[in-house]
């Protein structure tokens, strides 16, 4: 695997990861998020199917998390046909004390916040490096092509340094699985999360932000030595 499929070797990533896997039981329909730390939740999840021959179904967020899921062995099913899901594992850019978060390192916010909200519990797993005082990450703004030097425009005049995120391995800019563009745009420290996602989702042509704020249940942290916390 490369890139943002790779599992890296990090131990927090992988404890918080196969911690949540643990909170998955027979006969849930599951959302499975996007990133290097739901990886390992997925892998977990998979394995936990085969050998307690759990009935499990999930739903996933990207291309990336559909394939970790396919090589996991855990059947999928959609959102048209199980509305509510019992439970969401996802990871998180950066979180606060008050559980509101900044998703969409990976480009897939959108789906993301999707089954978050479709969700009956949604855990965020992190490691100690993505918990913060207060929210300073940029923030990943999907975009519609068409619209991305309106939304750049709407952006700079909140204050914010926005840039259209670069592929790496592909000359131009990263096509979300939806086909759109991805803004990054950075508003230093932000004060207060719930008006700026109202201020962002008013500007035409953002198909999703993301800031995830009332929206985590419980975070599971994980730590360098292998444990983790975990708080609501
Ligand atoms: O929001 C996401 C993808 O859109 C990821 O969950 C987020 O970027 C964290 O990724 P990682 O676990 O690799 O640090």
């Amino acid at each position: 695997m490369k890139g943002r499929n790779k599992k890296t070797s990090d131990s927090g990533k992988e404890s918080a990861g196969v911690a949540a896997a643990g909170l998955v039981e027979d006969g849930m329909i599951i959302g499975l998020g996007t990133g290097s730390t739901t990886a390992y939740a997925i892998s977990e999840v998979g394995k936990r199917i085969n050998e307690e021959e759990l009935d499990v179904q999930a739903v996933v967020t990207s291309y990336q998390s559909e394939m970790l899921a396919i090589d996991a062995g855990i059947p999928l099913t959609s959102l048209s046909e199980h509305p509510e899901l019992d439970l969401d594992i996802d990871g998180a850019d950066q979180v606060d004390f008050e559980l509101n978060a900044i998703k969409g390192g990976g480009a897939a916010h959108t789906k993301e916040k999707v089954v978050a909200c479709s969700s009956k519990q949604f855990i965020a797993v992190i490691d100690e490096s993505k918990l913060s005082d207060k929210l300073n990450h940029s923030v990943p703004v999907e975009v519609l092509p068409y619209s991305r030097n309106l939304v750049l425009q709407n952006m700079q005049n909140m204050g914010a340094e926005p840039e259209i995120r670069q592929a790496v391995h592909k000359d131009g800019p990263v096509i979300t699985d939806n086909g759109n563009l991805i803004i990054d745009a950075d508003f230093d420290v932000i004060e207060n999360p719930n008006n700026l996602a109202s201020e962002l989702s008013a500007i035409p042509g953002i198909v999703e932000h993301g800031i995830f704020t009332g929206m985590i249940d419980e975070i599971y942290m994980g730590k360098k030595d292998g444990t983790f916390d975990k708080f609501k």
